[in-house]
Protein backbone atom coordinates (compact mmCIF):
# COMPACT_ATOMS: atom_id res chain seq x y z
CA UNK A 1 0.00 0.00 0.00
CA UNK A 2 1.35 3.51 -1.16
CA UNK A 3 1.95 5.68 2.40
CA UNK A 4 2.40 8.86 1.10
CA UNK A 5 1.58 12.23 2.32
CA UNK A 6 -1.41 13.05 0.05
CA UNK A 7 -4.60 10.29 0.18
CA UNK A 8 -6.19 12.49 -2.59
CA UNK A 9 -4.52 14.91 -5.47
CA UNK A 10 -6.46 16.89 -8.01
CA UNK A 11 -5.34 18.37 -10.65
CA UNK A 12 -6.34 20.98 -13.06
CA UNK A 13 -10.06 19.53 -12.64
CA UNK A 14 -12.53 20.98 -15.11
CA UNK A 15 -16.22 19.87 -15.18
CA UNK A 16 -18.24 21.59 -17.58
CA UNK A 17 -21.89 21.09 -17.74
CA UNK A 18 -23.73 22.21 -21.46
CA UNK A 19 -20.39 25.47 -21.79
CA UNK A 20 -21.33 26.09 -17.60
CA UNK A 21 -17.69 25.34 -15.74
CA UNK A 22 -19.02 23.66 -12.62
CA UNK A 23 -15.50 23.19 -11.67
CA UNK A 24 -12.32 25.10 -13.32
CA UNK A 25 -8.53 24.39 -13.41
CA UNK A 26 -8.46 23.02 -9.86
CA UNK A 27 -5.91 21.85 -8.07
CA UNK A 28 -5.31 20.94 -4.30
CA UNK A 29 -4.02 17.60 -2.20
CA UNK A 30 -5.73 16.22 0.85
CA UNK A 31 -3.24 14.97 3.30
CA UNK A 32 -3.45 11.95 5.33
CA UNK A 33 -4.61 11.81 8.56
CA UNK A 34 -6.08 15.28 8.81
CA UNK A 35 -9.41 16.36 9.07
CA UNK A 36 -10.32 18.74 5.72
CA UNK A 37 -13.33 21.40 5.39
CA UNK A 38 -14.48 21.68 1.62
CA UNK A 39 -16.39 24.92 2.05
CA UNK A 40 -17.71 27.21 -0.44
CA UNK A 41 -21.10 28.98 -1.26
CA UNK A 42 -23.89 27.10 -3.17
CA UNK A 43 -23.27 25.78 -6.47
CA UNK A 44 -19.42 26.62 -5.26
CA UNK A 45 -18.54 22.93 -7.42
CA UNK A 46 -18.02 21.28 -4.14
CA UNK A 47 -20.28 18.34 -5.11
CA UNK A 48 -18.95 18.18 -8.52
CA UNK A 49 -15.80 18.02 -7.55
CA UNK A 50 -16.44 15.10 -5.11
CA UNK A 51 -18.62 13.15 -7.66
CA UNK A 52 -15.68 12.92 -9.87
CA UNK A 53 -13.31 12.20 -7.54
CA UNK A 54 -15.21 9.05 -6.99
CA UNK A 55 -15.49 8.38 -10.77
CA UNK A 56 -19.37 9.05 -10.86
CA UNK A 57 -19.01 11.50 -13.56
CA UNK A 58 -16.08 12.31 -15.91
CA UNK A 59 -13.78 15.05 -15.85
CA UNK A 60 -13.97 17.40 -18.82
CA UNK A 61 -10.16 18.03 -18.33
CA UNK A 62 -7.46 17.46 -15.31
CA UNK A 63 -7.44 14.23 -13.08
CA UNK A 64 -8.67 13.25 -9.40
CA UNK A 65 -6.54 10.58 -7.99
CA UNK A 66 -6.44 8.88 -4.10
CA UNK A 67 -3.38 7.18 -3.35
CA UNK A 68 -1.79 8.17 -6.98
CA UNK A 69 -4.66 6.25 -8.51
CA UNK A 70 -8.21 7.19 -10.02
CA UNK A 71 -11.06 5.79 -7.98
CA UNK A 72 -12.17 2.83 -10.63
CA UNK A 73 -8.26 1.90 -10.59
CA UNK A 74 -8.49 1.43 -6.77
CA UNK A 75 -8.62 -2.79 -5.24
CA UNK A 76 -12.00 -3.00 -2.84
CA UNK A 77 -12.85 1.01 -3.07
CA UNK A 78 -15.26 0.40 -0.72
CA UNK A 79 -13.08 -1.10 1.64
CA UNK A 80 -10.81 1.60 1.00
CA UNK A 81 -12.69 4.55 0.91
CA UNK A 82 -16.10 5.38 2.83
CA UNK A 83 -18.74 7.65 1.17
CA UNK A 84 -21.53 9.58 2.60
CA UNK A 85 -23.25 11.80 -0.41
CA UNK A 86 -26.55 13.35 -0.59
CA UNK A 87 -27.59 12.20 2.94
CA UNK A 88 -27.42 8.80 2.11
CA UNK A 89 -29.87 7.00 -0.52
CA UNK A 90 -32.62 4.68 1.50
CA UNK A 91 -35.32 2.30 0.89
CA UNK A 92 -37.90 3.96 3.49
CA UNK A 93 -39.70 0.37 4.15
CA UNK A 94 -36.39 -1.27 4.80
CA UNK A 95 -34.88 -1.33 8.53
CA UNK A 96 -31.82 0.51 9.67
CA UNK A 97 -29.81 -2.98 10.19
CA UNK A 98 -31.26 -3.98 7.03
CA UNK A 99 -29.93 -1.46 5.10
CA UNK A 100 -26.61 -2.21 6.19
CA UNK A 101 -26.87 -5.89 6.01
CA UNK A 102 -26.97 -5.08 2.38
CA UNK A 103 -23.88 -3.48 1.65
CA UNK A 104 -22.25 -5.58 4.38
CA UNK A 105 -21.09 -8.52 2.67
CA UNK A 106 -19.53 -6.31 -0.33
CA UNK A 107 -17.23 -5.03 1.80
CA UNK A 108 -16.61 -7.78 4.19
CA UNK A 109 -18.53 -6.33 7.65
CA UNK A 110 -20.05 -9.23 9.69
CA UNK A 111 -23.05 -9.12 11.92
CA UNK A 112 -20.72 -8.39 15.06
CA UNK A 113 -19.45 -5.20 13.73
CA UNK A 114 -22.40 -4.37 12.16
CA UNK A 115 -24.16 -4.55 15.49
CA UNK A 116 -21.00 -2.49 17.09
CA UNK A 117 -21.60 0.23 14.20
CA UNK A 118 -25.19 0.45 14.85
CA UNK A 119 -24.43 1.19 18.14
CA UNK A 120 -20.95 3.40 18.21
CA UNK A 121 -23.72 6.12 15.69
CA UNK A 122 -26.37 6.06 18.47
CA UNK A 123 -28.75 3.96 16.09
CA UNK A 124 -29.78 0.84 18.71
CA UNK A 125 -32.87 1.18 19.44
CA UNK A 126 -34.00 2.64 16.08
CA UNK A 127 -31.87 -0.50 14.23
CA UNK A 128 -34.94 -2.35 13.24
CA UNK A 129 -37.38 0.47 12.90
CA UNK A 130 -38.15 1.06 8.37
CA UNK A 131 -35.64 4.11 7.64
CA UNK A 132 -38.69 6.16 6.53
CA UNK A 133 -40.11 7.27 10.36
CA UNK A 134 -36.55 8.35 10.80
CA UNK A 135 -35.55 11.96 11.82
CA UNK A 136 -32.92 13.56 9.25
CA UNK A 137 -30.04 13.50 11.67
CA UNK A 138 -31.09 9.65 12.22
CA UNK A 139 -30.60 8.85 8.15
CA UNK A 140 -27.07 11.09 8.75
CA UNK A 141 -26.03 8.39 11.92
CA UNK A 142 -27.09 5.31 9.44
CA UNK A 143 -25.45 7.36 6.21
CA UNK A 144 -22.10 7.24 8.66
CA UNK A 145 -22.24 3.75 9.92
CA UNK A 146 -22.68 2.71 6.11
CA UNK A 147 -19.97 4.43 4.80
CA UNK A 148 -18.20 2.96 7.86
CA UNK A 149 -18.81 -0.54 6.50
CA UNK A 150 -15.54 -1.43 4.95
CA UNK A 151 -13.58 -0.02 7.95
CA UNK A 152 -11.98 2.43 5.50
CA UNK A 153 -9.10 4.72 5.68
CA UNK A 154 -10.65 7.55 4.01
CA UNK A 155 -14.00 9.04 4.55
CA UNK A 156 -15.67 11.34 1.82
CA UNK A 157 -18.60 13.57 3.19
CA UNK A 158 -21.04 15.63 1.91
CA UNK A 159 -23.08 17.93 4.73
CA UNK A 160 -22.94 14.75 7.26
CA UNK A 161 -23.48 17.05 10.31
CA UNK A 162 -27.02 18.09 8.63
CA UNK A 163 -30.17 17.60 10.89
CA UNK A 164 -27.66 16.57 13.96
CA UNK A 165 -28.67 17.65 16.92
CA UNK A 166 -26.03 19.94 19.58
CA UNK A 167 -25.07 16.21 21.30
CA UNK A 168 -25.33 14.34 17.31
CA UNK A 169 -22.84 17.06 16.25
CA UNK A 170 -20.35 16.68 19.18
CA UNK A 171 -20.24 13.04 18.72
CA UNK A 172 -19.74 13.52 15.19
CA UNK A 173 -17.07 16.17 16.06
CA UNK A 174 -15.26 13.45 18.69
CA UNK A 175 -15.54 11.05 16.25
CA UNK A 176 -13.51 12.49 13.14
CA UNK A 177 -11.09 13.45 15.02
CA UNK A 178 -10.66 9.86 16.36
CA UNK A 179 -10.71 8.63 13.25
CA UNK A 180 -7.97 11.11 12.18
CA UNK A 181 -5.98 10.91 15.03
CA UNK A 182 -5.42 7.05 14.02
CA UNK A 183 -4.14 8.34 10.76
CA UNK A 184 -6.80 7.99 8.94
CA UNK A 185 -7.91 10.64 6.67
CA UNK A 186 -11.48 12.61 6.38
CA UNK A 187 -12.64 15.18 3.68
CA UNK A 188 -16.12 16.72 4.40
CA UNK A 189 -18.50 19.59 3.00
CA UNK A 190 -20.07 21.26 5.07
CA UNK A 191 -22.09 25.01 5.54
CA UNK A 192 -22.22 24.96 8.86
CA UNK A 193 -19.00 27.10 9.71
CA UNK A 194 -19.13 27.33 13.46
CA UNK A 195 -19.04 23.34 13.76
CA UNK A 196 -15.88 22.88 11.18
CA UNK A 197 -14.25 25.56 12.73
CA UNK A 198 -13.86 22.87 15.87
CA UNK A 199 -13.22 20.04 13.79
CA UNK A 200 -10.98 20.69 10.77
CA UNK A 201 -7.61 20.83 10.37
CA UNK A 202 -7.13 22.29 6.46
CA UNK A 203 -9.35 24.31 4.21
CA UNK A 204 -10.50 23.58 1.17
CA UNK A 205 -12.62 27.40 -0.17
CA UNK A 206 -14.53 26.92 -3.47
CA UNK A 207 -16.52 29.64 -5.30
CA UNK A 208 -17.62 30.09 -8.77
CA UNK A 209 -15.99 26.98 -9.52
CA UNK A 210 -12.22 27.95 -8.22
CA UNK A 211 -10.57 26.63 -5.62
CA UNK A 212 -10.11 30.42 -3.44
CA UNK A 213 -7.76 28.90 -0.39
CA UNK A 214 -6.19 25.71 0.30
CA UNK A 215 -4.12 24.95 3.45
CA UNK A 216 -4.24 24.78 7.61
CA UNK A 217 -6.80 26.62 8.81
CA UNK A 218 -4.33 28.48 10.82
CA UNK A 219 -3.48 29.88 7.51
CA UNK A 220 -6.94 30.97 6.31
CA UNK A 221 -7.82 32.94 9.49
CA UNK A 222 -6.84 36.73 9.85
CA UNK A 223 -5.48 37.59 14.51
CA UNK A 224 -8.87 36.93 16.11
CA UNK A 225 -11.02 35.99 12.75
CA UNK A 226 -13.75 33.22 12.98
CA UNK A 227 -14.16 30.96 10.19
CA UNK A 228 -17.01 32.37 9.24
CA UNK A 229 -15.68 36.03 8.89
CA UNK A 230 -13.28 34.33 7.11
CA UNK A 231 -15.09 32.59 4.44
CA UNK A 232 -17.16 36.51 3.90
CA UNK A 233 -14.24 38.25 3.71
CA UNK A 234 -12.77 35.53 0.65
CA UNK A 235 -15.84 34.03 -0.83
CA UNK A 236 -17.66 37.99 -0.91
CA UNK A 237 -14.29 39.71 -2.31
CA UNK A 238 -14.67 40.30 -5.76
CA UNK A 239 -18.78 40.40 -6.20
CA UNK A 240 -19.81 42.43 -8.26
CA UNK A 241 -16.57 43.10 -10.23
CA UNK A 242 -17.63 40.19 -12.38
CA UNK A 243 -20.14 39.78 -14.93
N1 LIG B 1 -25.77 17.46 -13.60
C1 LIG B 1 -25.65 18.78 -13.73
N2 LIG B 1 -26.07 19.39 -14.85
C2 LIG B 1 -25.94 20.73 -15.00
N3 LIG B 1 -25.40 21.54 -14.07
C3 LIG B 1 -24.98 20.99 -12.94
C4 LIG B 1 -25.07 19.58 -12.69
N4 LIG B 1 -24.55 19.33 -11.45
C5 LIG B 1 -24.16 20.52 -10.96
N5 LIG B 1 -24.41 21.51 -11.84
C6 LIG B 1 -24.08 22.93 -11.66
O1 LIG B 1 -22.74 23.01 -11.27
C7 LIG B 1 -22.55 24.05 -10.33
C8 LIG B 1 -21.87 23.49 -9.08
O2 LIG B 1 -22.80 22.66 -8.39
P1 LIG B 1 -22.36 21.78 -7.15
O3 LIG B 1 -23.54 20.92 -6.78
O4 LIG B 1 -21.09 21.10 -7.44
O5 LIG B 1 -22.12 22.89 -6.05
P2 LIG B 1 -21.92 22.76 -4.48
O6 LIG B 1 -20.73 23.58 -4.15
O7 LIG B 1 -21.88 21.34 -4.08
O8 LIG B 1 -23.22 23.46 -3.93
P3 LIG B 1 -24.13 23.20 -2.62
O9 LIG B 1 -23.38 23.83 -1.49
O10 LIG B 1 -25.38 23.94 -2.95
O11 LIG B 1 -24.32 21.73 -2.49
C9 LIG B 1 -23.93 24.65 -10.08
O12 LIG B 1 -24.06 25.79 -10.90
C10 LIG B 1 -24.87 23.56 -10.52
O13 LIG B 1 -26.07 24.09 -10.97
Amino acid sequence: MEEGKHVISVRDLTKEFRGTRAVDGVCFDVARGRITGFLGPNGAGKTTTLRMLLGLIRPTEGTATLWGSPYRDLRAPARRVGVGLDGGAFVGGRTGRDHLRCYAPAVGCGPERMARLLSDVGLDAAADRPVAGYSTGMKQRLSLAAALLGDPELLILDEPANGLDPEGMLWLRQFLRAFAASGRTVLLSSHLLGEMEQTIDDVLLMRQGRLLFGGPLSGLLEPDERLEEAFMRLTRAGNGAEG
